[in-house]
């Protein structure tokens, strides 16, 4: 068995005379949760459509779980588990009657007792002998992840899983894909144009630019976990000497420049900052809070700006 539940090694993909991914190597481990990353048309659709056997690659190989999908296909796709475009379902149908109806044509047919566990898992039990026409998108994302699940797969594939979602339902997602990647050491990889959400749930992130990879790197939890750095403006000169003295009296380290004090902190602090310096009579002009680390890079890497 390799070490490896994904390994992505040297893949080129040209159609026609076009060259559209170029030596393409990554691996991700069992338990990580990795984001893939990169502008429109950078080739990560056309990346997951190899890795899911939807297409095949011009050179290199694909190992999913040890097993090349060149050599070993059939045992290496049935370790993965995809929603490439959206889920297909049958909207008449109940939750339930969906997952069975997959279930059947699966080649590793789960049992009723594994198929309570997935209903469970992606937290559709109150729901689950519902029409899916009456699910809201979010149940239905997680009923098509449900089904991606029905066999068992080691590798979770998800393409802008979080397209169309309400922020409750995306938080939600974010949840239950940690505790898949934790408890099953599913490996999970998810392509994202949102870098925010990317950067709140993934261990690492690649990014990649015309077909090749211009950026890997792993994602500090501290940043996942809401650390920020904060602009603060204040009046003038005076009210800036105050106000930093203030804060390193709290124990914040802190610079100023003009008038400006920057300091780093966890995002839930900062209502209690301000509070803080406005009760000291601080004259508080605005507060700011920086583009998170990971914008920052993509932007500098790929030299496209976001909405
Ligand atoms: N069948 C095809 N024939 C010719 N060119 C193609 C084909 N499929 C994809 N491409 C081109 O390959 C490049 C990569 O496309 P791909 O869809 O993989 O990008 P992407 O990163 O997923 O972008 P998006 O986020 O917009 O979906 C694009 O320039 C696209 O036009």
């Amino acid at each position: 068995m390799s070490e490896y539940a994904v390994e992505v090694s040297h893949v080129s993909k040209r159609i026609g005379t076009k060259s559209i991914i170029q030596d393409l190597s990554f691996t991700v481990s069992p338990g990580e949760i990795y984001g893939f990353l990169g502008p429109n048309g950078a080739g990560k659709t056309t990346t997951i459509r190899m890795m899911v056997g939807l297409i095949s690659m011009s050179s290199g190989d694909i190992r999913i779980g040890g097993r090349s999908i060149r050599s070993d296909r059939k045992g290496a796709l049935s370790q993965v588990g995809a929603i490439v475009e959206n889920p297909e379902l049958y909207r008449y149908m109940t939750g339930r009657q969906n997952l069975l109806q997959f279930a059947r044509m699966s080649m590793q047919a789960p049992d009723k007792s594994e198929i309570e566990r997935i209903i469970q898992l992606v937290d559709l039990q109150e729901s689950i002998d519902r029409r899916v026409r009456n699910y809201s998108l979010g149940m239905r994302q997680r009923l098509g992840i449900a089904q991606a699940l029905l066999h068992r797969p080691s590798v979770l594939i998800l393409d802008e899983p979080t397209n169309g979602l309400d922020p409750a339902g995306i938080r939600q997602l974010r949840d239950y894909l940690r505790e898949l990647a934790r408890q099953e050491g599913m490996a999970i990889i998810i392509s994202s144009h949102l870098l925010a959400e990317i950067e709140l749930i993934c261990d690492r992130v690649i990014i990649i630019q015309q077909g090749r990879v211009v950026a890997e790197q792993p994602l500090k939890q501290e940043d996942a976990d809401g650390q920020v750095t904060v602009d603060l403006e204040v009046e003038d000169a005076a009210e800036l000497e105050k106000a930093a003295s203030l804060l390193r009296g709290r124990g914040h380290m802190c610079h100023t420049d003009r008038a400006t004090i920057t300091l780093d902190t966890n995002r839930n602090e900062i209502p209690r900052i301000v509070e803080y310096l406005v009760h000291h009579q601080v004259g508080l002009l605005q507060v700011f809070m920086r583009k998170n680390r990971l914008e920052e890079l993509y932007l500098k890497l790929t030299g496209e700006a976001q909405s």
